[in-house]
């Protein structure tokens, strides 16, 4: 048997193949290949099982694969985000073409979202006669969704089961391939450490009580005919778990963006008008909190008036550091919304560290998705600049490495 040995100091991140005078091992997850580090310089070496000479090549860059967390409760606006997000990145997100309807990934050119609903390990059955809800960890399997997180992050592709939403079942797998940046998105992304130390950003949707409860009527009812009790009763179920287990989420997310009902109208809580924090934490790599005005100060900013049209009760900002969960952090906080859209531009040329690639870009991506959710107000401007801001990580993580070629040896 053949023995080939490559030596590299680069990242053992890397897709790497074996051409043999036969046959070509695609992926360093093939058995036959055997990585390993020897101080300063690591080695890669496989073997081949033809007996041939062999050439190991591989790539370093082309594989990264950047992995973003997106964490909060069932129907408090992951969905959207996770379209002004992909639409940062052009080009529509589908699921899989071919594949089960009832598939909760998306993909897009750029991105893969996979909903860790997937990662459920009990059906909606065996959640009821074990008297779980899908919240507890009991009802996850955390195992697999490290390995397959891990997997695709190093460049393998993974057989990722689906939960139907429908049937309640669990479904065939799907092939999920690795993509340039993998979007895993639910209840649980932070939950457990080992998948939380694979994420290179993490966001948090933080939606008040109030807020969660009118969004729920406003689609639970007005859309899908459930009654007020029964989904007062829905939330009031959840409630133990998902503060036993989601909520607590929030003080590892990079960016948390909160939903509050409004100050600016005294004792309003139908959830019409929002008063919404983005919480960004210092000092994370490759991310650098926005600012208004001027860094670090802390300032409050009415812009209504001359260039701004404002109706009752008006918008207001505030801005400044602070603390979260024991973490230096900024927050942009806007109460109140916008009554003209393409105004924002005004507001936009007062925020730094956006991330843009042009002026004006924020209020492109809010005209250009004027009819989603939130497109008024905080939510939707918060959401677009997150965007924006992982479109930059995404960019600097991946230029900061550099492909080298490898030398190849047969031992
Ligand atoms: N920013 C917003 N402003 C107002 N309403 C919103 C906002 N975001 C979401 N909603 C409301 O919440 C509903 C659920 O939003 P979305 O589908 O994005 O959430 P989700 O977290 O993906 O939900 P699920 O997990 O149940 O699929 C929307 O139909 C809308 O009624
Ligand atoms: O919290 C949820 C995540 O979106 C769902 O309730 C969970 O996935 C269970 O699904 P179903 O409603 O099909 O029983």
């Amino acid at each position: 048997m053949a023995v080939c040995t490559v030596y590299t100091t680069q990242s053992l991140n890397s897709t790497c193949s074996i051409s043999t005078p036969t046959k070509t091992h695609l992926g360093f997850h093939q058995k036959q290949v055997v990585f390993y580090s020897t101080g300063k310089r690591t080695s890669k070496r496989g073997s081949s099982s033809s007996g041939g000479p062999c050439v190991i090549t591989c790539s370093a860059v082309d594989s990264q694969t950047v992995v973003i967390g997106l964490a909060a409760d069932s129907g408090c606006g992951k969905s959207t985000f996770m379209r002004r997000l992909t639409s940062v990145f052009g080009g529509a997100a589908e699921p899989p073409r071919g594949g089960n309807p009832d598939s909760n990934t998306l993909i897009s050119d750029m991105t893969t979202v996979i909903c860790l609903d997937d990662y459920h390990s009990l059906d909606r059955t065996g959640r009821k006669e074990k008297g779980v809800t899908a919240l507890d960890p009991r009802a996850n399997n955390f195992d697999l969704m490290y390995e397959q997180v891990k997997a695709l992050k190093s460049g393998v592709a993974v057989d990722k089961p689906i939960y139907n939403h429908v049937t309640g079942l669990l479904d065939p797998p799907e092939l999920i391939k690795p993509p340039k940046i993998l979007v895993i998105e639910g209840l649980h992304p932070m939950f457990d450490e080992r998948v939380r130390d694979l994420l290179d950003f993490s966001i948090y949707l933080d939606i008040s009580n109030e807020v969660k409860f009118a969004w729920k009527i406003q689609r639970d009812m007005a859309e899908r005919g459930h009654s007020l009790e029964s989904i007062k009763a829905s939330i009031e179920a959840r409630k133990p778990d998902f503060d036993a287990f989601i909520d607590p989420q929030k003080q590892y997310a990079d960016a948390v963006i909160e939903v509050l009902p409004t100050q600016l109208i005294p004792g309003d809580n139908e959830g019409k008008v929002l008063r919404v924090r983005l919480i960004m934490k210092e000092g994370v790599k490759h991310f650098s909190p926005v600012y208004l005005f001027d860094e670090g100060s802390t300032l409050s900013w009415i812009p209504c008036g001359r260039k701004l049209t404002c109706s009752y009760p008006g918008i207001k900002f505030h801005y400044g550091p602070d603390t979260y969960f024991g973490n230096e952090v900024s927050i942009l906080e806007m109460d109140g919304q916008f009554d003209r859209l393409d105004e924002l531009i005004y507001v936009e040329s007062h925020l730094s560290n956006i991330s843009t690639k042009f002026y004006g870009e924020v209020t492109q991506q809010m005209l250009k998705h004027a009819d989603f959710p939130g497109s008024n107000n905080g939510t939707g401007l918060f959401q677009t600049i997150v965007g924006l801001k992982i479109r930059d990580l995404y960019e600097q993580i991946t230029t900061s490495k550099t492909a080298t070629p490898l030398e190849a040896t047969k031992a």
